[in-house]
């Protein structure tokens, strides 16, 4: 088997984020909740999408945005985090092999982790 590149560039991180949303889209447990929530916005959450992983990943300053809040009202458990995690790395172990490629995805698990134990902290009642 041919040995895959790392992430090293906003054309890798375009490829990344596309197929891994190309395949969010064809899920059946998380599809549904990104359709419903972007609808006609998808193409802007891409473009961002984009900008975060650049910021995340090289540093560069193209995401200035606070990415928990847009999730704390999603209809999402700690299932729905599991699934996104499972296709974010079956997605990029296709495509790359490297340091950054292995940061993307210990990044990705550590939000994942982060964002739903913020969800499930704001859910109970005593913490609103
Ligand atoms: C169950 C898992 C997840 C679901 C269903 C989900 C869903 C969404 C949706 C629907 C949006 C668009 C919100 C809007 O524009 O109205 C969004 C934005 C975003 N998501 Fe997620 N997400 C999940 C997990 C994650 C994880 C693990 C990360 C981090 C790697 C992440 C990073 C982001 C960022 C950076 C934005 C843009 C926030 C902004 O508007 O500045 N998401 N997500």
């Amino acid at each position: 088997m041919a040995t895959l590149k790392d992430i090293s560039n906003l054309e890798d991180i375009k490829l990344m984020v596309n197929t891994f949303y190309d395949n969010v889209r064809k899920d059946d447990l998380l599809g549904p909740i990104f359709n419903d929530k972007l609808q006609d916005r998808w193409s802007e959450h891409l473009e961002k999408m984009y900008g975060f992983w650049q910021t995340i990943l090289f540093d560069v300053r193209a995401y200035s945005g606070s990415p928990f809040p847009p999730h704390k009202q999603l209809p999402v458990d700690k299932t729905h985090f599991d699934r996104w995690i499972q296709i974010f790395n079956t997605t990029i172990d296709k495509q790359f092999s490297g340091t950054i490629t292995e940061e993307a995805k210990m990044r990705a698990t550590n939000m994942a982790f982060m964002f739903n134990h913020k969800i499930e902290y704001f859910r109970n009642p005593e913490n609103q």
